[in-house]
């Protein structure tokens, strides 16, 4: 496959197991992910390994995330619906036996603005998806409630006014997934010519 047909064929893969990439693929993947555009070279992000015993760590985040939800008083969820959330929440990170969460760093900087630094932190999670796919491993990248939850985002040291920008599964793809057809580009474009 050319460099190009890497791009144009690039897709996520949900469906993730055992094994996970080892020492060399992870670190590849973390390589690839310094090594994205970034104004005035700030490095604006961060990135969590969670693997092994780590994924249960980040099961009782959520789990902790979701009670400190349910126990709001304005909370209206059922006893049934808050078994069925706290159960779906314990299992998520079990998904991929991998998983790097990518956040921002923020930096005040004159010429660089959040928004800047935001994307390139996203550049990260897209590049690092790229290489874990060129490795012969499949990734998703998702976020969900809890990226946006701040015992998730304190559990994970990440500052309150940072962000986390995805939570990168990766793993071996359970099945080779049939190519989904291109994005016609048409209506996104126009030309100045
Ligand atoms: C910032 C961001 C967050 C996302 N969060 C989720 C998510 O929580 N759940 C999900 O199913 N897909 C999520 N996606 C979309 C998937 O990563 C994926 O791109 C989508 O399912 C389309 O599949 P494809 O990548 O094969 O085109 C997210 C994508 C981005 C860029």
């Amino acid at each position: 496959m050319t460099n190009l047909e890497f791009l144009l064929q690039r897709q996520s893969n949900p469906q993730l197991t055992e094994p996970a990439p080892n020492k060399t693929v992870i670190e590849n993947i973390l390589a690839a992910g310094m090594r994205v555009p970034d104004h005035a070279g700030l490095k604006p992000w961060h990135f969590t390994v969670v693997s092994g015993e780590g994924l249960q760590r980040l099961s009782d985040l959520y789990v902790d995330a979701f009670k400190d939800i349910f126990s709001k008083p304005d909370n209206q969820a059922t006893a049934e619906e808050i078994e069925q959330k706290l159960a779906k929440a314990k299992k998520m990170p079990f998904r991929a036996p991998l998983i790097i969460v990518i956040s921002t760093k923020l930096q005040a900087h004159e010429k660089v603005p959040e928004v800047e630094q935001v994307v390139a932190a996203g550049c990260c999670a897209h590049a690092m998806q790229m290489a874990a796919t060129a490795q012969g491993f499949g990734a998703m990248w998702r976020t969900g409630d809890l990226a946006y939850n701040n015992i998730v985002k304190q559990g994970l040291g990440v500052a309150e006014q940072d962000h986390i920008i995805g939570f990168l599964y990766i793993g071996t793809p359970c099945r080779e997934l049939p190519l989904k057809p291109s994005r016609s580009f048409v209506p996104h474009v126009d030309y100045w010519q």
